[in-house]
């Protein structure tokens, strides 16, 4: 089975992937550890080194190879908004669900964070990581199958609400 999950910085695709894989008995690639792990740089540090120019590029090297595994792909909040990347993912067979969060949300979840371990929410601040959000927002509802809201919710009730919605989805497709 495969499953990619979507959405902005904060909005829990690392956190959902990684429950939803225990639920599911299924594996998790989350796109930000693999370029870790492969490229031996922390995110930020990754950034600082080498530019967020590099750093995309990496990453669609990090997400065509990850689109071969079974399991579920979370990726990055900017991953599916570089055209590239786009073009993959929609032509890619595979559900893509999208964590939808408000403003509020994001806001509230990253700032519990360390801001540090975010390069584009230290570089934009608040209100410029608000606006990026909202540029973001079409190219997130274009590539989706599912919308999940995010808000006010546990984890585990949001892997519930997508294990039925994607049961839902796989009926009908
Ligand atoms: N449903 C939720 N309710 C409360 N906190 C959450 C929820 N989902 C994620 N978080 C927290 O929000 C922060 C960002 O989650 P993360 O999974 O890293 O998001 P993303 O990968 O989308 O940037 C983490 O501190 C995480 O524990
Ligand atoms: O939105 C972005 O451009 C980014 C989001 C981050 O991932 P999360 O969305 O998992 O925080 C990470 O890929 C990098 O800091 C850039
Ligand atoms: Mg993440």
């Amino acid at each position: 089975m495969k499953l990619i999950l979507i959405g902005f910085m904060g909005s829990g695709k690392s956190t959902i992937a990684d429950a939803l894989s225990h639920k599911l008995a299924i594996e998790h690639h989350d796109l930000d550890q693999l370029i870790e792990k492969q490229s031996g740089f922390k995110i930020p540090a990754y950034f600082e080194q080498f530019g967020e120019a590099q750093f995309r590029e990496f990453e669609h090297q990090t997400l065509i190879d990850a689109l071969e595994l079974d399991g579920i792909v979370s990726t990055g909040g900017g991953t599916p908004v570089q055209d590239a990347n786009f073009d993959l993912l929609v032509q890619h067979p595979t559900p893509t669900v999208f964590l939808n969060a408000t403003d509020e949300t994001v806001l509230k979840r990253l700032l519990k964070d360390d801001v540090e371990s975010r390069p584009l929410f230290q570089e934009l601040g608040a209100t410029g990581l608000i606006e990026l959000k909202h540029a973001r927002q079409p190219k997130y509802e274009q590539l989706a199958d599912i919308i999940i809201d995010v808000n006010d919710k546990t984890p585990a009730q949001i892997v519930d609400e997508i294990v039925n919605q994607l049961n839902q989805y796989q009926l009908e497709h």
